[in-house]
């Protein structure tokens, strides 16, 4: 053989022997991958996302995919002639809203399902109506009428755990119902924070449209890749943090607090984002730290 060929793969054999401790780290542990954004639309990215969590299951993990579709909700509702409207990150869901938001989150549901069938692998996608998997109760955003907007009060994730018992590949979409079983429409990060908690997951990675958390958002220099939760805080407080990434900071947080392991958000747009956080010591995007861990949490 060729020496350029064989160092080739060679190269290929450490990639495989460097990802041995992850695999040994996360077998058999459970991995919330929140799925939303520009990775869903492109179809080349989704094809990616879906292969990564394919392989995780594969190789041993109990990956749950809890998924957005906020841009694709957008566009049926522009399609029927009405105008979105969102007040702090959180989209007004009147009935006609939730309707559409229901029946497109539900068609995202099964081609997510489609694609990882056709990976070879089962998967089933179930909503939070499902089993009593969300339970909410109305949610006001600064004591304004955001319509059927839920705020997550309960998690029964006994359907999660029986179907990861089966060896299916659960994927969620966000919508729950309230005590007295209305339908509601609850933004995708606090679904997936929700049950990442709720399952005591070992880790939660929210896949995103940014490269991860920046110290100044108007400096693209200033990406963190290592977040001890104080400092998000700190940032948080300082006016740092705006737009979707606020909610999103605020539920890693909440997760790390409430005894979730690992907790990173990461660029969706990068081409198996998530391979390369789970098996490379490299560590890309930001990984949310809690009090005792080390900064140096890649080495
Ligand atoms: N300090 C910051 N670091 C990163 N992103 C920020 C920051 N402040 C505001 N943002 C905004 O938050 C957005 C991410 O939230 P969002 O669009 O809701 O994500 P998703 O649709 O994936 O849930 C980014 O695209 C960015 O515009
Ligand atoms: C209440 C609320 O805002 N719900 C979201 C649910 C979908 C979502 O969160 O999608 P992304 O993660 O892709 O943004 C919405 O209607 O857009």
């Amino acid at each position: 053989m060729e020496e350029k060929a064989m160092q080739e793969i060679l190269g290929k054999a450490e990639v495989l022997i460097e990802a041995l401790p992850y695999i040994q780290r996360f077998n058999r542990k459970i991995i919330v991958v929140k799925y939303g954004g520009s990775a869903m639309i492109d179809e080349e990215l989704k094809r990616q996302v879906i292969q990564d969590v394919t392989l995780l299951k594969l190789v041993g993990f109990k990956p749950i995919i809890v998924h957005g579709g906020g841009k694709e909700i957008s566009k049926w509702v522009g399609k029927v002639g009405m105008e979105p409207v969102f007040v702090n990150g959180l989209r007004k869901t009147d009935e006609a809203t939730m309707e559409i938001a229901e029946m497109v989150l539900g068609k995202v549901n099964k081609s997510l399902v489609q694609m990882v069938e056709q990976l070879g692998v089962n998967a089933i996608g179930i909503s939070g109506k499902d089993g009593g998997l969300l339970k909410v109760e109305k949610k006001y955003s600064n004591g304004e009428d955001i319509g059927f907007v839920g705020e997550i009060k309960e998690v029964n994730p006994k359907i999660l755990y029986d179907l990861l018992e089966k060896d299916f590949l659960p994927i969620v979409c966000p919508i729950g119902l309230d005590d007295n079983f209305a339908t509601y429409n609850i933004n995708a990060d606090d679904a997936a924070c929700a049950i990442a908690r709720a399952m005591q997951a070992e880790k939660l990675a929210f896949l995103t449209d940014i490269e991860g958390v920046y110290k100044d958002p108007d400096d693209k220099t200033s990406l963190i890749s290592e977040l001890p939760i104080e400092e998000a805080r700190e940032l948080i407080l300082g006016g740092n943090i705006g737009g979707g990434m606020l909610p999103k900071l605020n539920n890693c947080i909440d997760a790390i607090e409430n005894g979730v392991s690992r907790v990173h958000i990461l660029d969706g747009r990068i081409a198996h984002c998530l391979l390369l956080e789970i098996f490379t010591n490299k560590g890309i995007g930001t990984a949310i730290l809690g009090e005792k861990e080390s900064k140096y949490y890649h080495e």
